[in-house]
């Protein structure tokens, strides 16, 4: 497909309501919205670089940067055949993940809408509904805490995850547990703790965690190894897998026995479907992360979770989880029985409301050929 315009926005959304973890609070969400034309087809990307570098190096700006100046100029203009020659056109650039993910987002729905399949379809699904959870920011208060909990669960919600911090950790953990003794659930560390803090984690290995999400060091893989040999409870890690060949060496070193895939984290899809592939054939149960995506991202979330060895339920929650109105409609929605649809039409099956986009834009840029 001739590769004519690509435009860049950067948007801004208001959370509904905060949202802290380990890294601090956050409000508002910013990201890139990447729109390929070519041949009179739209194709949408969601590129989840935030405002800020904590949970990972890049930022809005660097994401920009990287796609104005190395990822763009290397596909706009060109005939591309296919994701792989568009993925090889800009191979040199290294790292830059959620930069070539959001780009590549975009090259996945234009070439569905073309074959006309939906994003699922072309991933691979092999379910139209999949089972969604919900991740819940650190409370104030262990009251406060127990509340969102029972109104996730009444929702709907198949899966709770919360944050903790130094601090604010085994408490919330029993309560949740002593109100909800049989509930699916998971906690977030996001890198806030050490291996001297062993023995608060052997206490956590007491309340049938589902999982312990990234403990230890954002690019740590050894270290979670050590802990994970002290454990029952299985490590999951997010913020040390970039690829493959980290998924790998967290596979083989038994650092953890869950893998958390996001594919901005991992620099698209198609490395997101060998993670999966991979950890499928080791037997490692895998699940879908978020970003706090607009509809856009979220529906390649969505895509992208209908594979098989998606076996856990997601952080991917009804749009209303974190904004008012969504970019997208339909919304997302979350069933009763705490499923999502796997939405079916061309592409990632839903229609970005340019009313709202443009709201939400406080940046935007053409690339023309
Ligand atoms: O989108 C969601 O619901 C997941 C929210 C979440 O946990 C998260 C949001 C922003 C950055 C990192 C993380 C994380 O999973 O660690
Ligand atoms: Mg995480």
């Amino acid at each position: 497909m001739k590769i004519e315009k690509i435009e860049l926005r950067h948007i801004k959304m208001e959370l509904v309501s905060p949202f802290t973890t380990s890294m601090g609070t956050e409000y508002d969400e910013e990201h890139i919205i990447v729109r390929v034309d070519s041949e009179g087809l739209t194709g949408w990307g969601e590129c989840v670089a935030e405002g800020t570098p904590f949970y990972s190096y890049e930022t809005v700006k660097t994401a920009w940067h990287i796609l104005r100046d190395f990822l763009i100029p290397s596909i706009l203009g060109k005939d591309i055949s296919d994701i792989d020659s568009a993925i090889a056109s800009y191979e040199k650039v290294r790292g830059h993940r959620m930069a070539k993910a959001g780009l590549e987002a975009a090259l996945w729905d234009l070439f569905a809408k073309s074959k006309n399949i939906s994003l699922s379809q072309m991933l691979g699904r092999t379910r139209e509904k999949i089972d969604v959870g919900v991740s819940i920011g650190i409370q104030n208060s262990v009251e406060e805490l127990i509340k969102k909990v029972e109104g996730y669960l009444a929702e709907g919600y198949k899966r709770i995850k919360i944050k903790i911090a130094p601090g604010n950790d085994i408490q919330f953990v029993k309560a949740v547990r002593k109100e909800f003794p049989d509930i699916l659930f998971q906690v977030d560390a996001n890198s806030a703790y050490s291996l001297d803090d062993i023995e608060l984690f052997k206490q956590m290995d007491e309340y049938n965690l589902l999982l312990i999400e990234q403990p230890l060091g954002y690019e740590d893989i050894y270290e979670h190894s050590k802990l994970q040999k002290q454990l029952k409870t299985p490590i999951c890690l997010d913020e040390s897998i970039h690829s493959l060949d980290d998924t790998r060496a967290a596979i083989e070193l038994d650092s953890c026995r869950v893998i958390n895939i996001k594919p901005g984290r991992v620099g698209g899809f198609t490395e997101s479907k060998l993670i999966h592939d991979y950890c499928a054939s080791k037997n490692i149960p895998v699940w879908c992360g978020g970003m706090l995506e607009s509809g856009i991202g979220r529906a390649g979330n969505v895509a992208l979770a209908s594979l098989p060895n998606f076996t856990l339920p997601g952080d991917i929650s009804a749009s209303k989880r974190y904004y008012k109105e969504d970019i997208v409609e339909p919304e997302f929605l979350v069933n009763p029985d705490g499923t999502m649809n796997v939405p079916t039409k061309p592409g990632i099956g839903v229609e970005v409301n340019m009313k709202i986009l443009e709201k939400v834009s406080v940046k935007k840029a053409e690339f023309k050929m």
